[in-house]
């Protein structure tokens, strides 16, 4: 098979770039026609495989397969482009980064790269598997989805709580690397915390202020496998909102702690409901509280409210 290997050499730290080469070696070593495409920025490993995977329509040898080794924005990156321009194309994960949430949901193996490498090559002789596509739109001032601009994709959890006020931090932050960040992120904004004034309309019912967590999840984790949506499925058509009105510092500083286990979706104060279309709406800021985040999803930042969040149901094909 002809596989493009997109390596994040940033991710979990430099361990992208570490164990690329193994990994390219042993993909080669079984057989496989593999051109590995390293970008210094975003923009470039989207230009790389841009171009490679568009080759054919230009005479070229087509690919039969993506991997990604990286973490979540990794996956991200390969995601878009795939979408926009080979989405019969699937893609395949080596989880190389810090959180690596969507392989924790997929339970693909996460340290060793040998093992890792091998579990992939045995993904590349069975059927894909399916999954939902999460599809973020902003909207404009009418309420109607924005037609202007280009819808984005995620895998993950898109949010606009706590948990992506948090996410920003994290992205901010050069040091630490890996998990800890989110754990700094999270000191810094308990510290000032007084809700975000957002508001979240789930399939035309509104949740009202959900001013401390709004997490719409296609899959379940967030931040290196807290459970924040801890029953969402991947290939259901369903997304999984999990939210919870503004409460106190204390409240809060009780509760989210939960979001490991996931045991904080049977708290009183959070509410989870599935719906097919998810609208995340800035709130009047009657309660004092701090505008809302933007929404983030798979470690990144995706864009302003108010947004559309829905699926596109089983419409990625994943090696898994
Ligand atoms: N192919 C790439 N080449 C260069 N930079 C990339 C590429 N893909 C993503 N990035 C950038 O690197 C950052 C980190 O990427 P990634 O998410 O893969 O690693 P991580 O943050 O260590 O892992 P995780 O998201 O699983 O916690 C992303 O936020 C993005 O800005």
């Amino acid at each position: 098979m002809r596989l493009a290997v997109l390596v994040n050499p940033r991710s979990g730290g430099g361990r992208g770039a570490r164990v690329a080469p193994g990994v390219v070696g042993m993909l080669r070593e079984a057989g496989h026609d593999v051109v590995e495409l390293r970008g210094s920025s975003v923009a470039e490993a989207a230009a790389l495989l841009t171009r490679e995977v568009t080759r054919p329509a230009a005479g070229g040898v087509p690919v039969d397969a993506v991997v990604s080794v990286g973490g979540d924005g990794g996956i991200h990156v390969a995601l878009g482009v795939l979408r926009e321009h080979a989405p019969g194309v699937p893609l395949g994960i080596l989880a190389a980064g810090s959180g690596n949430d969507l392989a924790r949901s997929l339970d693909l193996p996460l340290r060793d790269p040998v093992t890792q490498t091998a579990h992939l090559l045995a993904s590349l002789s069975r059927p894909a598997r399916m999954l939902d596509l999460g599809r973020v739109r902003p909207l404009g001032p009418d309420g109607a989805v924005d037609e202007t601009r280009e819808p984005l994709w995620f895998l993950n959890v898109a949010s606009a709580g706590v948990d992506a006020a948090v996410n920003a931090r994290a992205n901010a932050m050069r040091r630490p690397r890996g998990k800890s960040r989110y754990l700094l992120g999270l000191a810094a904004e308990l510290v000032r915390f007084r809700g975000y004034a957002v508001r979240v309309v789930a399939d035309g019912a509104d949740l009202g202020d959900c001013g401390t967590i709004v997490a719409v999840g296609n899959s379940r984790s967030i931040g290196g496998g807290m459970l924040i949506a801890p029953a969402a499925n991947l290939s259901d058509g369903l997304l999984d909102v999990v939210v919870a009105r503004t409460v106190g510092r204390a409240l809060l500083a009780s509760v989210f702690p939960r979001v490991y286990s996931g045991s904080h979706v049977t708290h009183p104060i959070v509410r989870v409901v599935r719906a097919r279309t998810v609208d995340v709406l800035p709130d009047p800021d009657v309660l004092g509280r701090a505008p809302a985040p933007r929404l983030h999803a798979d470690g990144e930042e995706l864009c302003e409210l108010p947004a559309r969040v829905d699926l596109l149901p089983r419409a990625i094909p994943v090696l898994a």
